[in-house]
């Protein structure tokens, strides 16, 4: 079942469109990203569905729920995360804690949560001066002290150190098996790769493509990179007919070809039907980072940032 819908979804700051008719489902219990690059209103999109902003047009539910219309209630099934500027300086993170637990009626117990994201140490420090690490942290306890049924996650582990950022992801992993869906936008593919089930790709206020991980990658152009140095000159025609293959080149003797799975089993025949042996044979599979490369367009949204 859908628990977050977004249908045709459109938003215009001063005439210019950020959102432009974006549509996705998120399904009851998964972690769905949100992927792009900056400036693509991958923030625009995500806080319409948390009710904080007001579309243009289109249609958002959350759990059946009208993000605007309905606030109070969207407000009690999901959690955000903050951002920086919205704690006071004075409150300490017991205190910022214990608050946002008290909005909850099913509040979770905040203590455990703290020593899970590394806050314990930190509990009688003031929010003012938490370094930007441990601020993030508890952004990310505040978001899920309530007990969300969705939780929407912006930047999850931006600086974070890479101990941290692994902490969170089992932490995140953890948050879902209890049945939580998660809404995540994020810059780091390698975040993006484990943690998604499925990842909408957005570019320019669009929706350049919303698969698996794995899916994504496929699409790439050239998903797979062949190396090796023939011991014997082979057939450039026969190269570029392999099945599946993208481009082929030759250079100092070596031979890079790109395609796919199934042109890696070829080149394998090729050359034992040739009796040639492939010296430095590399085979080198695409990764999301290459995906992501061709399904936005260069740097163009990054001008308008
Ligand atoms: N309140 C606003 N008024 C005018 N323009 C805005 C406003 N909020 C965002 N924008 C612009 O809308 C565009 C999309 O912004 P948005 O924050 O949704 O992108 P994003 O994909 O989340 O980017 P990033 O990855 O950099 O956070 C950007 O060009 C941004 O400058």
């Amino acid at each position: 079942m859908s628990v977050i819908e977004v249908r045709e979804l459109r938003k215009s700051y001063g005439g210019r469109p950020v959102v432009d008719g974006v549509s996705f489902a998120v399904e009851e219990g998964e972690i769905f990203g949100i992927l792009g690059p900056n400036g693509a209103g991958k923030t625009t999109t995500v806080e319409c569905v948390e009710g904080l902003r007001v579309p243009d047009a289109g249609r958002v539910r959350v759990a059946g729920l009208d993000p605007v219309d309905d606030h109070d209630e969207v407000t009690r099934i999901l959690g955000a995360q903050l951002q920086q500027s919205e704690l006071q300086p004075k409150l300490t993170v017991r205190e910022a804690l214990q608050l946002y637990a008290s909005f909850h009626p099913d509040a979770a117990d905040w203590r455990p949560l703290a020593e899970r994201l590394g806050l314990a140490p930190k509990l009688s420090t003031r929010f003012a001066k938490l370094s930007g690490g441990q601020r993030q942290r508890l952004f990310i306890a505040l978001a899920l002290v309530g007990r969300p049924r969705i939780v929407v996650l912006d930047e999850l582990t931006t600086g974070l150190d890479p101990r941290a950022r692994r902490d969170t992801w089992e932490l995140i992993e953890d948050v879902r098996a209890g049945g939580v869906t998660v809404l995540l936008v994020t810059h780091f593919m390698e975040e993006a790769q484990r943690l998604c089930d499925r990842i909408a790709v957005i570019d320019k206020g669009r929706l350049a493509a919303l698969d698996t991980p794995a899916g994504l990658i496929r699409r790439s152009a050239g998903a797979t990179v062949i190396s090796f140095t023939p011991s014997a000159p082979l057939d450039d025609h026969d190269l570029a007919g392999l099945p599946a293959v993208a481009s082929v080149e030759h250079r100092d003797g070596r031979i890079t070809l790109s395609g796919t799975d199934e042109t890696v089993n070829a080149v394998i025949t090729l050359l034992a039907r040739h009796r040639v042996t492939a010296h430095q044979l590399r085979v080198v599979d695409a990764t999301l980072d290459d995906a992501f490369l061709d399904l936005t367009d260069d740097r163009a949204g990054e001008a308008t940032a």
